[in-house]
């Protein structure tokens, strides 16, 4: 169980990039893994390799993942999130950045660890990715909140291995409810996904920022 937001470590930068090199490398071994047709032997040889390195990496332990020094809100500091964290494999990584007008935008490619349907991206992964960026839009306009609701509207296939854009903007603030919206958008300027969703800043949430 991860500690609360307050107890972590944040990384500098000479520490951080070390660490996301290593999940680069796992990314790539997590893509292998998918995709190998080594025999029996070798993959029982590697696996052995992998838990190996795996004890080797576990014999210095932090208690929840660390924070980056970047990042204007707590949560996009997340070294460990799994849409935009550099130093989690299981992230694409997407790298979400916004404009001064609020509007939350990265480029990203899905490779085959994130199928769902034969060669095109896993509905749930889309979700995974707009929750994220409406989450970051609505952070834009204060505080930010937890995701409330998340309503997507799968229009077209998600393509895998090719340049995705995913954009999202906050469209109005209600008390502590936040609506935002957005898209992801194939190589062919086509919209796949449209997203909704609506945040709420948690009542306790605030009580701890004064
Ligand atoms: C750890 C704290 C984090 C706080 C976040 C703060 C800042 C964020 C900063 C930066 C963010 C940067 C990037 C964001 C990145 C990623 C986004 C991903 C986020 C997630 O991946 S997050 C995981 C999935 N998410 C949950 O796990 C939520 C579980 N849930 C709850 O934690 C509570 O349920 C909560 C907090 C939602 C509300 O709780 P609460 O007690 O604060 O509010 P309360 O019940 O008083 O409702 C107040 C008004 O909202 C209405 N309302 C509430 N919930 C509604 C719903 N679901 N549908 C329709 N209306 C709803 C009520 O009807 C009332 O409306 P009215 O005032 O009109 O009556």
């Amino acid at each position: 169980m991860s500690g609360a937001m307050t107890e972590r470590h944040t990384l500098g930068e000479d520490e951080a990039a070390p660490l996301a090199g290593l999940a680069a490398r796992v990314r790539e071994l997590i893509e292998a893994a998918v995709l190998t047709d080594v025999g029996r032997d070798e993959a029982r040889a590697v696996a052995d390799e992998i838990a190996a390195l795996t004890e080797r990496l576990r014999a210095v332990r932090r208690d929840a993942p660390p924070f980056l020094v970047t990042g204007a809100h707590r949560i996009d500091r997340q070294a460990g999130n799994p849409v935009s964290g550099p130093l989690n494999p299981v992230a694409p990584p997407v790298d979400l950045d916004a404009t001064a007008d609020g509007i939350v935008r990265g480029e990203f490619t899905l490779n085959d660890v994130y199928e769902g349907p034969p060669s095109y991206v896993h509905g749930g992964v889309s979700a995974m990715v707009l929750d994220q960026a409406l989450g970051m839009a609505a952070a834009q306009t204060g505080v930010g909140g937890m995701t409330a609701t998340l309503e997507l509207r799968y229009r077209r296939p998600t393509p895998l291995g090719m340049p995705l854009t995913v954009e999202a903007k906050a469209s109005r603030v209600e008390g502590r409810k936040i609506y935002a919206s957005g898209t992801i958008t194939g190589p062919d300027g086509r919209v796949t996904v449209e997203a909704t969703a609506m945040f709420v800043t948690p009542q306790n949430f605030l009580v701890q920022e004064r």
